[in-house]
């Protein structure tokens, strides 16, 4: 039974709060989302990253599943921790991911330790995963290796997202296997 309360429906069967948008949508995609229940994905990212990686997480996100995703980009990493937890509390999603890209001078590292804490603030006070996808300016050897790690990880990170969401059992088959988002993946130990 689903009972409507403002921008909202609530699953009276499950307890979950389905998001829905506005009531002025039409009638047709409203009970679309009330009778296929479409998760959202947040995208955090920033204008001080020299890539876009919201377009790159939105592409990757579109290739393979179907799902809402609402976006919003802030100025620099310690402007992440809260549009994710406005994009939680506010706007509905189920996860987030959170994009930036660290400068290489001291007190940007200084800056992203403390982006990190805020996150994970973010986390533990909604109760729901934010996936931090962070890349260091200087982890690229050239401008042409740092724009290839950015889309790799972002992408990664967002195969990730959809894995957490759609197919958690999918993250437990890879548990040991050395995964690594960017750059080849570390591998498995052997015993
Ligand atoms: C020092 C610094 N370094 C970075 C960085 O490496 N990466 C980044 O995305 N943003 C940086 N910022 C900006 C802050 O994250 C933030 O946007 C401002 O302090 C405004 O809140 C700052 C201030």
């Amino acid at each position: 039974m689903i009972e409507p309360e403002k921008d909202k429906v609530i699953d009276l069967d499950t307890g979950r709060t389905i998001s829905i948008g506005s009531f002025h949508e039409s009638p047709e995609k409203i009970l679309t989302e009330i009778l296929i229940y479409m998760p959202t994905i947040g995208i955090a990212d920033t204008t001080f990253a020299r890539y876009d990686m919201g377009r790159a997480a939105i592409d990757e996100i579109q290739k393979n599943v179907s799902v809402k995703i609402k976006r919003v980009t802030v100025p620099g990493i310690k402007d992440l921790p809260v549009a994710a937890k406005k994009l939680i509390e506010e706007e509905g999603c189920d996860i987030v991911m959170a994009l930036g890209m660290p400068g290489a001078k001291e007190q940007d590292k200084i800056c992203a330790h403390e982006a990190s804490q805020g996150i994970i603030m973010a986390q533990l006070m909604t109760n729901t995963h934010i996936i931090e996808v962070f890349v260091h300016e200087n982890e690229g050897k050239d401008e042409k290796e740092l724009a290839f790690l950015m889309d790799r990880r972002t992408r990664e990170h967002a195969l990730n997202v959809i894995k957490l969401l759609f197919k958690p059992e999918k993250l437990i088959r890879e548990a040991g296997t050395g995964q690594r988002q960017g750059f080849e993946d570390a591998g498995s130990l052997r015993s």
